[in-house]
């Protein structure tokens, strides 16, 4: 192992990316992961070049104790390390589960703040110290890996602050993480929380200085980046921000920002490899069931997409514009650009190009007319739209294609085969269809499919509720592949049957607007003689 000296003073300008995912974010799901579940996420925790995975709380469960055991087994290069009380049955139990590993860590912990110690724990600030130098020296015996935390330190007095961190280093402790437990630090105050422990505690270069900070406020990345300037080389950290409360600091928030700003924050780096993050991610927000919001930064679907005109006229003539970071290098596909009313010609113009239809071939301003009319009434608009009102057609009627009549479906448990019936007006036909199908949704799609006759590859069907309780509306968003190409479709309703039939049928309904489309482009392709493609002028 490597000495703690050494690993202090030899890099000083590495930042160590201590996760929490599988302790801190766990700790505040709704329901807990199984062993299997955290396995997962911390081999692909390991594969992001985290240094230290908190595993969990071994004294707390079987099933923890259990998972933090089999990832200590099975982790190569990342250090794993599991949560205990300063009381020595935890630290027992922590180093059971961990002696599997041939390096691992004990984190053990205990509150110093005045509130803590007085109403939680109901001790002397002189019986914690006790505490902490006793259980810091019982972890010693396990290993020589040993991380010490000051519960609320954010509001701990600053006298037994540095006291607590001097004896818990002169006890043995090889790394000191100062919490903002509850949130309540602003970033020059937390900063000055660590520089001054940097100043103040004679022995503080026997250890390295660690941070963790929750994001009660939304300070947690901040106060976090302020501690790495003020000296702190470890950052405590979840994917995807979870942890208690309103979450922990950002694995990917920190480590982004690292990268990109590290030299302004000291010439610091980490180990993680940012292209691996948006698997990393994606991966964490299944297992825990814990959809990312979609103006998380770094991670948000929303962080790389661009919907207003200027914007996307800047990012189309050179994308640092307005993307400090590329999505690219996360490891996400690449950025997004909405089409809505904000745009403007600039967009238009370059998503026709990138379907194939040259800058001259058509009337732009009348064009761009025509799709802010279609952008207010609709909201969105996608490249096939836009396509469709190349080749002057009324949307109105394209969207009429199918029209849900009514539908049923029979249902139930055990050996009944869910059924639809679904009626379906098609121009001026009604037509009608049965399937049976996996689920109710399923055989309503097979019956779908069957009377349209459009053959696509059903690619998301995302359902939430507008609303809460029974009053609460479902809203079905889908997308489909047709001819290579992805076609959206939503719909609102108090009935999530009839949401998900309407939404399938109106992603059904661009694909048919497409196929016009496709047809027109056909005829028109046998007219070479026609230059530009025209648009009704409004
Ligand atoms: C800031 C943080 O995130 S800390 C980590 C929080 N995570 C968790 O709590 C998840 C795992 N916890 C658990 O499984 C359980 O709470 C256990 C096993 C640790 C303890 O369970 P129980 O013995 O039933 O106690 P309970 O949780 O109700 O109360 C906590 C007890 O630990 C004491 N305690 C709290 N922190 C510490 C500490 N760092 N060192 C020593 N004792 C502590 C409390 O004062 C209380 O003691 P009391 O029973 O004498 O009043
Ligand atoms: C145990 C410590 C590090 C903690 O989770 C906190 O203080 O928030």
């Amino acid at each position: 192992m490597t000495d703690p000296d050494v690993r202090h003073v030899s890099q000083p300008g590495r930042v160590l990316i201590f996760d929490t995912t599988l302790r801190d974010g766990e700790q505040a799901l709704s329901r807990s992961l199984s062993a299997e579940q955290k396995l997962h996420i911390a081999l692909a925790l390991e594969n992001l070049g985290v240094d230290v995975i908190e595993a969990g709380f071994p004294i707390s469960s079987d099933g923890d104790f259990e998972a933090v055991r089999m990832i200590a087994q099975r982790l190569k290069t990342a250090t794993p390390c599991g949560l205990a009380r300063a009381v020595a049955k935890d630290i027992d139990a922590c180093g059971e589960a961990l002696r599997v590993a041939d390096h691992f860590r004990i984190h053990t912990f205990i509150a110093t703040s005045a509130i803590h110690t007085k109403e939680k724990l109901r001790k002397s600030y002189d019986e914690i110290e006790a505490m902490a130098v006793a259980a810091v020296k019982h972890a010693r015996r396990y290993t020589d890996d040993v991380e010490f935390s000051c519960e609320d330190a954010g509001r701990t007095d600053p006298d037994q602050l540095c006291r607590m961190v001097e004896a818990a280093i002169r006890a043995g402790a090889t790394t000191v993480n100062i919490p903002d437990t509850v949130g309540y630090t602003v970033p020059t105050e937390f900063g000055g929380i660590i520089s001054m422990l940097m100043n103040r505690v004679p022995n503080i270069d026997k250890a390295v200085l660690s941070v963790h900070c929750h994001n009660d406020l939304g300070m947690a990345t901040a106060n976090s980046l302020t501690a790495v300037e003020m000296g702190a080389r470890q950052i405590e950290c979840c994917v995807n921000g979870l942890g208690e409360r309103a979450g922990n600091c950002s694995l990917e928030e920190v480590a982004a920002a690292i990268h990109l700003r590290g030299a302004r924050l000291g010439d610091v780096h980490t180990g993680i490899k940012l292209n691996q993050i948006a698997r990393t991610s994606a991966l964490v927000a299944k297992m825990t069931n814990e959809p990312v919001p979609n103006h998380k930064a770094i991670v948000g679907g929303n962080a790389f997409a661009h919907s207003s005109g200027i914007h996307q006229d800047g990012v189309l003539k050179n994308r640092s514009t307005y993307e400090i970071l590329t999505p690219e290098m996360l490891g996400f596909d690449g950025n997004v650009m909405h089409m809505t009313a904000r745009s403007g010609r600039h967009m238009v113009k370059s998503t026709l190009t990138a379907l194939g239809y040259p800058e001259g071939s058509y009337n732009l301003d009348q064009l761009y007319a025509k799709f802010l009319q279609l952008a207010d009434r609709k909201g969105q608009v996608h490249d096939y739209d836009l396509e469709a009102l190349l080749f002057s057609m009324s949307l109105e009627q394209a969207d009429d294609a199918f029209t849900l009549e009514r539908f049923s479906v029979m249902t139930g448990s055990g050996e009944v085969d869910p059924t639809a019936t679904v009626v379906v007006r098609c121009g001026s036909r009604t037509r009608t269809e049965a399937s049976t199908g996996n689920g109710p949704v399923d055989a309503i799609y097979n019956a779908v499919t069957r009377l349209t006759n459009l053959k696509t590859k059903l690619l998301t069907y995302v359902i939430e509720a507008n609303g809460e309780g029974m009053d609460a509306l479902g809203r079905v968003n889908v997308s489909v592949l047709y001819d290579e190409r992805k076609f959206y479709g939503s719909a609102v309703s108090d009935d999530v049957l009839e949401a998900s039939t309407l939404a399938f049928l109106n992603a059904l309904n661009a694909v048919e607007r497409h196929r016009r489309v496709a047809a027109a482009k056909a005829e028109k392709a046998d007219k070479p003689n026609d230059q530009k493609l025209q648009v009704d002028t409004p």
